[in-house]
């Protein structure tokens, strides 16, 4: 769980997000139009209610209402670019993380829930777009119209001004401290949000399990307390812009009643007109909205900084070395020399050598946990061996580009991973090239898969639910063994189910798996005594490493753990 923490800044933020600088000057042009004609307003009323005692003029008054008019269009105008440039940012920032998702090693998810990465790609660039997008500009332009107001300000009536900008240093005192303790609570709080995510995904991705093991009422509890705890967080920011809100009220409050009883005075001496007052008055809402906004600014840019240097470290992430040019257009022969591997401890493989020839069947036996299905994840590249190399004829696999690599290889696990989507849509799932009906049909001929998907009422359209779960564990298996007869590997990691098939679907199975084995190079996880009679060669694991290559009746000669395996697991398994 532990990550490097990224460090926040804005030049980080923009390289990122990359945002389309046009769109966003013009939203900032148009937004700062309008932030002028607002601050214009106020002296047309001065100069409307200075002329007032004589005779309304119509020229004044027409410029009083195209001004209002061009406030509503620059306004509009503003809004709508600046949520368009918006929402291209936070899809910009989505896909880049998604590619990254994609890109990161598989040891990464190994360590990270995938709940959390949802929530990164949702939330947290959801709190990024809002302060690009919107806080930002307001921000700008609120510091625009505080200035312009200010300059209006002093010109209108110097001492008025100095009164009101007492203010100014009492509201950064009072709002820095709220900020930092803000965004405290903000990280905090993301962190709990990200961590409902992933436990909401994975208890609803195993809700089976859940009902079966009835325990309902323990996870209601569990969720319910994850929730507790983000009442809490948001309870005490509520709390906080809570006291906030008034704070900020009270001071302009004040503000506006010193100013109003002083400006009176100010009248009353005739040191000011009643125009000047009225104008003095709308500039000080010019300045305290703006103030406003730049408060909320401070607020949500703390809640930014959390998110983007989460998004930060994902974006930092090693991703999967992709290196190597060398392309194997004939695999004679892959090879394990000498492979040591560990998840991140200690060894779980330790000098494993073997070597299988083009169009032979290597058959991996050991007791479970002895670390064959690790060979098969280095075989995919999913790690990289901690010691030794693994090569394909004389080339080793790291000069190998990834994606030719694994195009090489199929596997097909015991319980098949399915997609949300058709049947001929998982059928054909990574194929690089158009594929037509007959070559799928073809393909699930040969895995004994036709006859079952043409009685669905929907054929090859049949929607197959999430993770496969409405077809039984035989047709998943089926509908795999198209799907890499289809990819035409040249090599099949194939790992033999266990006795959870009934006879008839197991035969069935088997059927095409002998299909799919035929004149290729394939790794078998055996558990099948036939499987280890018919292979070229065996591989005994024990204790992460290889204690004897060779044929059935060659191990059973010469091994006498093999002998034992054979006695207890294959006999059982073949009975
Ligand atoms: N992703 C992982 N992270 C950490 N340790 C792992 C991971 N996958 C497997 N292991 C550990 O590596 C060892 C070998 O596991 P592996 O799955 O390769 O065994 P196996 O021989 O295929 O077992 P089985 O026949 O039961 O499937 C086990 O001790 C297991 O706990």
């Amino acid at each position: 769980m532990k990550m490097t923490k990224q460090a926040f800044s804005l030049s980080g933020l923009w390289r990122v997000t990359s945002p389309p600088l046009g769109q966003l000057v013009l939203g900032l042009l148009l937004s700062m139009g309008n932030t002028a004609v607002s601050l214009a307003i106020p002296l047309f009323i001065k100069k409307i209610m200075d002329a007032l005692a004589e005779k309304l003029s119509p020229s004044l008054l027409a410029g009083l209402i195209a001004l209002l008019l061009l406030q509503v269009v620059t306004s509009a105008l503003s809004l709508f670019i600046l949520a368009r440039v918006g929402q291209q940012i936070v899809r910009q920032l989505r896909t880049k993380t998604w590619r990254k998702l994609l890109a990161l090693p598989v040891s990464y998810y190994d360590r990270h829930h995938s709940g959390e990465m949802i929530s990164r790609v949702t939330n947290d660039t959801t709190v990024v777009m809002n302060l690009l997008s919107t806080e930002m500009v307001q921000v700008v332009t609120s510091f625009l119209s505080v200035i312009v107001s200010v300059v209006i300000l002093f010109t209108l009536d110097v001492p008025m001004t100095a009164v009101l900008l007492t203010a100014v240093p009492i509201t950064f005192l009072i709002v820095m401290p709220i900020g930092r303790k803000m965004y405290r609570l903000s990280y905090e709080q993301q962190n709990r949000m990200s961590d409902v995510t992933a436990f909401l995904t994975q208890m609803l991705s195993e809700i089976r399990l859940i009902k079966a093991s009835t325990t309902e009422g323990e996870e209601f509890e569990r969720g319910s307390g994850k929730f507790d705890s983000l009442f809490e967080y948001g309870v005490k920011k509520a709390k906080i812009q809570s006291i906030l809100a008034p704070l900020m009220t009270a001071v302009m409050t004040t503000v506006l009643v010193v100013i109003i009883g002083y400006g009176a005075y100010r009248v009353s001496e005739g040191l000011i007109t009643s125009g000047e007052l009225v104008a003095f008055v709308l500039y000080l809402f010019q300045i305290i909205i703006p103030v406003g906004s730049i408060s909320r600014f401070v607020t949500s840019f703390q809640e930014t900084k959390g998110a983007t240097e989460r998004l930060f470290q994902i974006l930092a992430e090693q991703e999967e070395n992709h290196e190597g040019t060398e392309c194997i257009e004939a695999p004679r022969e892959l090879v394990f020399e000498e492979v040591g591997f560990g998840y991140g401890g200690e060894l779980v493989l330790r000098n494993v050598s073997f070597a299988a020839r083009q169009g032979t069947i290597t058959a991996f036996v050991g007791p479970s946990g002895v670390g064959k299905t690790t060979v098969f994840s280095l075989m995919e590249r999913f790690y990289e061996p901690s010691e030794g190399r693994i090569r394909l004829n004389d080339v080793p696999a790291s000069h190998i580009p990834l994606r030719e690599w694994r195009r090489l290889f199929s596997y097909v696990p015991q319980d098949a991973p399915m997609l949300t989507g058709s049947v001929r849509d998982n059928i054909t799932y990574g194929m690089n090239r158009a594929v037509t009906e007959e070559e799928v049909q073809e393909a699930a001929r040969l895995a004994n898969a036709h006859a079952f998907i043409s009685q669905f009422p929907d054929g090859y359209d049949t929607w197959v639910g999430e993770r496969g779960i409405t077809l039984s564990g035989g047709q998943r298996q089926r509908i795999a063994i198209a799907r890499a007869l289809l990819r035409d590997p040249q090599f099949l990691l194939l790992d033999e189910a266990t006795a959870s098939l009934d006879s008839e679907s197991e035969r069935l199975v088997q059927e095409s798996l002998d299909t799919l084995l035929q004149g290729r190079t394939a790794f078998v996880i055996a558990h099948r005594l036939s499987t280890v009679v018919d292979a070229d060669q065996i591989i005994v694991m024990e204790n992460g490493t290889v204690t004897g290559v060779g044929t059935h009746a060659e191990l059973l000669r010469e091994h006498d753990f093999y002998r034992t395996l054979v006695q207890q697991q294959f006999h059982r398994g073949s009975a």
